[in-house]
């Protein structure tokens, strides 16, 4: 697995859009990824996490310039599972990544700690990069907030350690809370929070090479106001329009200290920018 570079933005696309839609959304982001300095130059890397039917077309549209991941994956590596998704197939076909405790993922398909913890383990044996998502369910303290992120972390890795499984891990800190609003959380609270669970990490070299990443409600104009504390984004709504992540990228190169190239415009229109919802 190669080192992340500084900075990793990636979109899941959830279950927003029609197959066509996702498909026109890759062909743009990768056009913007093949293009883009930041990315050419090696301060970011992008990753997309489309609907489980529509993985297979965007591995082809990104195939070598961005990552792919899936939005969700089997606890159990093969077997009689209808209807479930094998990690194993994922890294078969070229996924890197495979997300795993998303708060829609624990608030509507009950999926808790247990599950969580077994998926981390089936990403890992799969040769997936987990894509795991931790945050706190209510708006509160931040040293709280990092506490709960922790306890996740450690809770979610347990089966994996027991079984020696190890590999890097991106965690995308996601405040319940944060997630499907009008703006994300605070950014003195998004870097307390991130800079206590990097500094949990640096303490399990089992997950060297692992990443730090915000969700929730992250779009243009945030990387600049937690960068110090963190090691990328984690898009949603606000990836929507392409031209949204060509503007982050834009930021990547500003903070990396190189000029924002032509792909990203520098401002996007307002209202592509709006809640999602009633994309298809
Ligand atoms: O998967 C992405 C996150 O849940 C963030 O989604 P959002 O930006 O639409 O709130």
């Amino acid at each position: 697995m190669a080192e992340f570079p500084r900075f990793l933005i990636g979109a899941s696309t959830k279950m927003y859009f029609s197959h066509a839609r996702t498909m026109e959304w890759c062909r743009a982001v990768a056009e913007i990824a093949r293009t883009h300095p930041a990315v050419r130059g090696g301060d970011a890397a992008l990753f997309a996490v489309p609907g489980f039917l529509s993985v297979p077309g965007a591995l082809e549209v990104f195939d070598g310039v961005a990552m792919v991941g899936v939005q969700d994956l089997a606890a159990e590596d093969h077997g009689p599972f209808t209807g479930e998704v094998s990690g194993r197939q994922a890294a078969e076909l070229g996924c890197v990544l495979a997300e795993i405790g998303h708060a829609e993922r624990r608030r509507l398909f009950g999926e808790d700690d247990a599950v969580v913890r077994a998926k981390t383990a089936a990403a890992l044996r799969s040769g997936l990069v987990p894509l795991l998502c931790l945050g706190e369910p209510e708006r509160g303290d931040p040293d709280r907030a990092a506490a709960e992120c922790i306890r996740q972390f450690d809770d979610a890795l347990a089966s994996a350690g027991a079984s020696g499984l190890s590999g890097p891990v991106v965690v995308a800190y996601e405040p319940h809370w944060a997630i499907g609003a009008p703006e994300p959380a605070a950014p003195e609270h998004i870097a307390a929070v991130c800079a206590a669970l990097r500094a949990h990490l640096r303490g399990l070299p089992a997950h060297a090479g692992s990443a730090v990443i915000y969700g929730g409600s992250a779009g243009p104009g945030l990387l600049g106001r937690i960068a110090h504390a963190v090691d990328g984004l984690f898009l949603g709504r606000f990836a929507h329009d392409p031209a949204a992540v060509a503007v982050i990228l834009d930021e990547v190169s500003n903070i990396a200290g190189h000029k924002p190239s032509r792909a990203g415009s520098g401002t996007i229109p307002a209202d592509s920018i709006g809640a999602g919802g009633t994309d298809v």
